[in-house]
């Protein structure tokens, strides 16, 4: 079983528009609310593939309670903790041609009583977990070491950890010795300090990562890929899109489908890229199921580092 935390959990307004043009009013073509948060989101896409998981949610308000009431219709099976703050909305803006716009909101800060019941959660959940998945922001307030200190624990406890953050917390995680981090292009520049513009750059700060303490980096290349690094090898891949609708939620399909393959070697690469690239051609944050993913087009080999990275990075 998987269990996923998303200590930053959202509603997931995507709303389709013909182009941006900021300050005009602009009227939407349709408009599409789902359960969001990259934890949860990791847990949605494996149950859509039947695979074991259950997430750890704290929920607040009426937003809360929409959100609940979201993943129960789905069928998620949760742990919901009730909250004093209200859960955040995020708005997508969704163009034509699969541009997307993205505004999060910061969300509401959890008190240390709150952080402590979540993690007391966790900790009781995890007992018969394999993996477990701490992912996305942290709500204010919240200390940059929580991950960190999850990943401390675990592994001490024989149980893996999937780490999927940004910033110092990505960091903090990392020098705990995470199983697995999966930065985007943007957040594994961040984490190391250096411009990341071709592959050579992606394999070399993807080895900071691990010689600050992760064992394995996926590093999700939006329309470039992904690059796998783990012990002493490094494989490269990629599958193409052909109506790219939104990739909001594609890396954490990305991160769900290369769990549910094993989370090691091409073969879990490969999975990955296929559901990321399926969540690529659903509207709003919809996780792939069965009939959305497509394996043929997946191409897996050695990294060229030359390799210039094309998508926005
Ligand atoms: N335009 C695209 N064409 C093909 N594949 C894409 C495209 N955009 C994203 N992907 C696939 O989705 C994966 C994840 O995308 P990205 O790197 O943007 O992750 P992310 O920023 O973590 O996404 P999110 O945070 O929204 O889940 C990519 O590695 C790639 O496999
Ligand atoms: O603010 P965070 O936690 O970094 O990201 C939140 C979020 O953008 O991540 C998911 C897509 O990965 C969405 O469901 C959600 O809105």
């Amino acid at each position: 079983m998987i269990l996923t935390l998303t200590l930053n959990p959202s509603l997931d307004r995507t709303i389709e528009i013909g182009s941006l043009t900021r300050g005009a009013v602009i009227r939407a073509a349709a408009a599409h609310l789902d359960p969001g948060g990259k934890g949860v989101n990791v847990s949605r896409a494996l149950l859509a593939n039947q695979v074991r998981s259950c997430a750890v949610v704290p929920f607040g308000g009426d937003e809360g309670r929409q959100l609940v009431a979201l993943l129960s219709a789905e069928g998620i099976d949760m742990i919901p903790v009730p909250v004093a703050g209200a859960t955040r909305s995020n708005v997508t803006l969704a163009e034509p041609d699969g541009t997307v716009t993205k505004v999060n909101e910061p969300g509401t800060a959890l008190s240390p009583a709150e952080l402590d019941t979540l993690g007391g959660a966790v900790l009781d959940a995890a007992q018969s977990a394999d993996w477990v998945v701490a992912s996305g922001s942290l709500p204010p307030g919240v200390p940059v070491d929580v991950y960190a200190d999850l990943c401390r624990r675990f592994t001490a406890a024989g149980i893996q950890v999937a780490v999927d953050t940004s910033g110092p917390a990505l960091v903090e995680a990392v020098a705990a010795g995470p199983t697995l981090v999966k930065p985007n292009r943007e957040e594994l520049a961040e984490a190391t300090g250096t411009p990341i513009m071709c592959v050579g750059d992606v394999i070399a700060a993807a080895g900071k990562l691990r010689a600050m303490g992760a064992r394995s980096v996926l590093t999700s290349l939006g329309a470039d890929g992904a690059l796998l690094m783990e012990d002493d090898q490094v494989w490269y891949g990629e599958c193409p899109v052909e109506a790219r609708r939104s990739s909001v939620g594609a890396g954490d399909a990305m991160l769900a489908g290369f769990l549910a393959a094993g989370a090691r070697g091409t073969r879990a690469l490969a999975e990955g890229l296929a559901w990321a690239s399926a969540a690529v051609g659903l509207r709003g944050s919809r996780m792939p199921a069965p009939a959305d993913i497509d394996r043929s087009a997946v191409r897996i080999g050695a990294p060229d580092p030359a390799q210039p990275l094309v998508s926005g990075g």
